[in-house]
């Protein structure tokens, strides 16, 4: 959560010139709520159910940037559909940095807590390596701008083709 795939999934997209996704804005539109609203009515395995279906259809899409929610790599079944159907990009960002930039936004749910730091610590110790287990390429986005980061994933996606 955080780290830039929402912003930079859609500034990758516009460089290149592909329809952009993002399984959340998805989930929003299909339902006609907000992910808050999900997590509250259905609970975070609600919301996972949701996820999993929206991924399924998403990657069958070809030629797009899709951008996940932090939480898709924890089913299996989901970072097997990423890995089979992409190249995949991990976005990795200091804790501090994403405290920062989450501050003023309740749109997420998990971090709507007294200690939003202990959470993304526990988070991050939990998700981690199933992020590492299903990245192409890894990227930290703690101190870059989005024009950077974006120019350094295009570069290493054309040296994999
Ligand atoms: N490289 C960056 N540098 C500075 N701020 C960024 C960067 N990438 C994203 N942000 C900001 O961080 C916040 C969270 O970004 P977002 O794309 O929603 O992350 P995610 O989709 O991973 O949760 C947004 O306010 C966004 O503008
Ligand atoms: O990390 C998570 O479990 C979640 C991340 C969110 O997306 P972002 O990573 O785009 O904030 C969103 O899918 C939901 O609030 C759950
Ligand atoms: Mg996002």
């Amino acid at each position: 959560m955080g780290t830039g795939k929402t912003t930079i999934g859609r500034q990758l997209a516009k460089a290149i010139k592909l329809p952009f996704y993002d399984t959340d804005k998805a989930i929003e539109e299909s339902t006609g709520v907000d992910i808050p609203t999900i997590f509250e009515f259905e609970g975070e395995e609600g919301f996972r159910e949701r996820e999993q279906k929206m991924l399924q259809q998403l990657t069958k899409l070809k030629g797009v940037v899709l951008a996940t929610g932090g939480g898709t790599v924890l089913r299996e079944a989901n970072r097997k559909l990423l890995q089979e159907n992409g190249f995949v990009v991990y976005l990795q960002c200091p804790i501090d940095r994403i405290l920062e930039r989450t501050r003023k936004d309740n749109q997420r749910p998990l971090l709507q807590t007294e200690n939003p730091r202990q959470r993304l610590e526990g988070l991050q110790a939990q998700r981690e390596p199933l992020y590492l287990a299903c990245a192409d390429f890894k990227i930290d986005t703690g101190m870059m701008p989005s024009k950077a980061i974006v120019t350094r994933i295009l570069e290493e996606y054309r040296s994999n083709l």
